[in-house]
């Protein structure tokens, strides 16, 4: 049987992309110029023969807990979440392809006419010829997060890494954004981040990623060149690794 691994000497990586992180200094939405920058360092990655899949989030459109807050069924508004994410995704494969970089949608939702169906074995090859693969619509069910889908989607792939690309430069001793006297984490292991409660991720997606041990990166996507240096000199942000 082919195996799913990438060549000798070839990276693999799962990067997720918070939806906040899209909309710049709006307030709701997607600023173009910021997808057009993360598609220039997405495509120095895959010239340097990197295999690159996505998960992009939705925060800056709909988050199902929110709506459910105002008073929507949630699991309608977790639709509408994974919706928003597929509206993302779209944007983000029509900021690549206008760079000349190949991209496949693939949703955890049928959307025929829209993009592909999720397929692991496709996906795989689709990376083995350079195309980026964005798998979108989350994990496909309410009550999960796209961090949840991108350690999913991250392990089926076999990434040797999953990024988290966000609006902080890592991971802190406390949410940065309301304390901003918190110390910064060059690395931690799985089991201090959740002694320690850090929110940077949701329980879910840190417990699938250090059961099927998988690392994680967290930097600031909105510090240019920020990607590349998480990528191919691996220092970047935080790494968060079982030992
Ligand atoms: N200990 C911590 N260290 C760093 N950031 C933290 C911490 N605790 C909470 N955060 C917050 O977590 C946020 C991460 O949110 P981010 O927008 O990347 O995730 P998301 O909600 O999964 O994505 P989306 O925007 O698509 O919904 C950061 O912006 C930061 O303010
Ligand atoms: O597997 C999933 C992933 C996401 N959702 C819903 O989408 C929104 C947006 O995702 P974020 O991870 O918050 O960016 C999320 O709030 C959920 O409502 C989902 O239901 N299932």
């Amino acid at each position: 049987m082919p195996s799913s691994a990438p060549e000798k000497n070839q990276k693999r990586i799962l990067l997720k992309l918070s939806g906040e992180a899209l909309m710049g200094a709006e307030s709701f939405g997607i600023d173009p110029s910021i997808l057009d920058r993360i598609a220039d360092e997405v495509k120095q990655l895959v010239e340097e023969d990197v295999q690159v899949g996505i998960v992009i989030g939705g925060g800056n459109l709909f988050r199902g807990e929110k709506l459910a807050a105002a008073g929507m069924n949630r699991v309608a508004g977790d639709h509408m979440g994974m919706l928003a994410t597929v509206m993302n995704s779209l944007a983000m494969q029509d900021a690549l392809e206008r760079v000349r970089v190949g991209t496949r949608v693939m949703s955890a939702i049928s959307l025929t006419g829209v993009c592909e169906d999720y397929d692991r074995r496709f996906a795989l090859r689709f990376m083995k010829n350079k195309q980026v693969v964005i798998f979108t619509a989350g994990t496909g069910n309410p009550f999960f997060t796209t961090d949840t889908a991108a350690c999913l989607r991250g392990i089926e792939i076999d990434a040797d890494v999953i990024l988290k690309a966000t609006k902080v430069d890592g991971v802190y001793s406390a949410d940065p954004k309301i304390y901003p006297d918190a110390v910064k984490y060059d690395h931690l292991t799985y089991n201090e981040a959740l002694e320690k409660e850090l929110g940077i991720m949701d329980l879910t997606a840190f417990c699938l990623a250090r059961d099927h041990k998988k690392n994680i990166r967290v930097f600031n996507m909105q510090k240019p060149g920020a990607l590349i240096k998480a990528v191919l000199d691996e220092s970047e942000g935080t790494l968060i690794s079982c030992e």
